[in-house]
């Protein structure tokens, strides 16, 4: 039987991945989420047919894990909120705020709480989803198993046996998405600029990404290989890496990724202080 998963936070990201344990035929009734906002709650029961809560404890307290799912902002008050409720049952707790760590978390929990941070991508509601895993002392191999299992449901699971190595997961995976969205909009846009029409761009945009991703996929072969073999000596791909060359554009992502991993740090540094109002 599917374990009992309360969503706390049903936005953008608890949302994909409801949506992809629904299309993977997770058990919808084994499914909860709660949100303070009507229309999120609407939208859950809606689209996704799942219940949904506003009350936080009632989810939590009938859960088997339970996937904290708010910003980073909101997770200390939601964490204190839920602290008495998760004592006396024990869930398995999984954290996928961006930066916050295991430690804090288990201290506004009331402390000896099995935590999994993961951190999982959009993609997710997809099935193609890929996140990273750190499980904390607590947490036991039957647990770790479990939060794989859900995780796995979405996409491609990798663990980190250090627990800073997820903001580098964050970096890469967590915020990736917009990073290709960033670049499919970009090329599409220059392909319409030079004629194209608005659609056929569009689709030639996607299927290009699609088509990468999936051959690089099914190639052992390194990225840089791949990129050589469209590369004709004196073509049209050479003139267009140049420009990507002169431009710096690795050099560009390559600080994309530190600003988003230092960002993370900076998260976890302020917020996870505890604040006076809930000390
Ligand atoms: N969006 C993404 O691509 C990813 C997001 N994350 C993490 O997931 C978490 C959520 O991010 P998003 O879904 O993008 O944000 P979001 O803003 O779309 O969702 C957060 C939800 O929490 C609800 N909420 C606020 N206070 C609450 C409370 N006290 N109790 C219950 N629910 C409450 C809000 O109404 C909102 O619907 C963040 O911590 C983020 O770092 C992780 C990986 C990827
Ligand atoms: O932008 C953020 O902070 C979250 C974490 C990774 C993706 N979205």
């Amino acid at each position: 039987m599917d374990a009992t998963i309360a969503f706390i936070g049903a936005g953008n990201m608890a949302r994909s991945l409801i949506g992809g344990l629904i299309n993977s035929s997770y058990d919808r009734q084994r499914l909860l989420a709660t949100d303070p906002n009507e229309d999120a709650r609407q939208q859950l029961t809606s689209t996704l047919g799942i219940s949904a809560l506003a009350d936080n404890h009632e989810a939590a307290g009938k859960a088997d894990v339970v996937v904290l799912a708010v910003k980073p902002q909101q997770l200390q008050a939601v964490c204190r909120e839920l602290a008495d409720t998760v004592q006396q049952h024990k869930p398995l707790i999984v954290s996928i705020a961006a930066g916050i760590r295991s430690d804090d978390i288990d201290r506004w929990l009331g402390g000896s709480m099995a935590i999994v941070r993961a951190m999982p991508n959009t993609p997710a509601l997809v099935g193609s989803g890929a996140s990273g895993l750190y499980a904390n002392a607590a947490v036991t191999p039957e647990q770790k198993e479990l939060a794989e299992n859900i995780l796995r449901a979405v996409g491609i699971t990798v663990w980190v046996n250090k627990e800073t190595l997820l903001d580098a997961v964050t970096a890469v995976s967590g915020s990736g998405p917009a990073y290709f969205f960033l670049f499919m909009e970009a090329l599409s846009e220059a392909g319409e600029r030079l004629g194209l029409e608005a659609e056929d761009a569009r689709l030639l945009t996607l299927q290009t990404a699609l088509g990468a991703a999936r051959m690089a996929m099914e190639s052992e072969e390194p990225f840089a290989t791949l990129r050589q073999k469209v590369t004709s000596p004196g073509g049209t791909t050479e003139a267009a890496l140049k420009v990507f060359g002169r431009e710096g554009c690795s050099e560009i992502i390559d600080q994309a990724a530190q600003a988003a991993y230092q960002r993370a740090g900076e998260l976890a540094e302020q917020l996870g202080r505890d604040t006076k109002e809930t000390n």
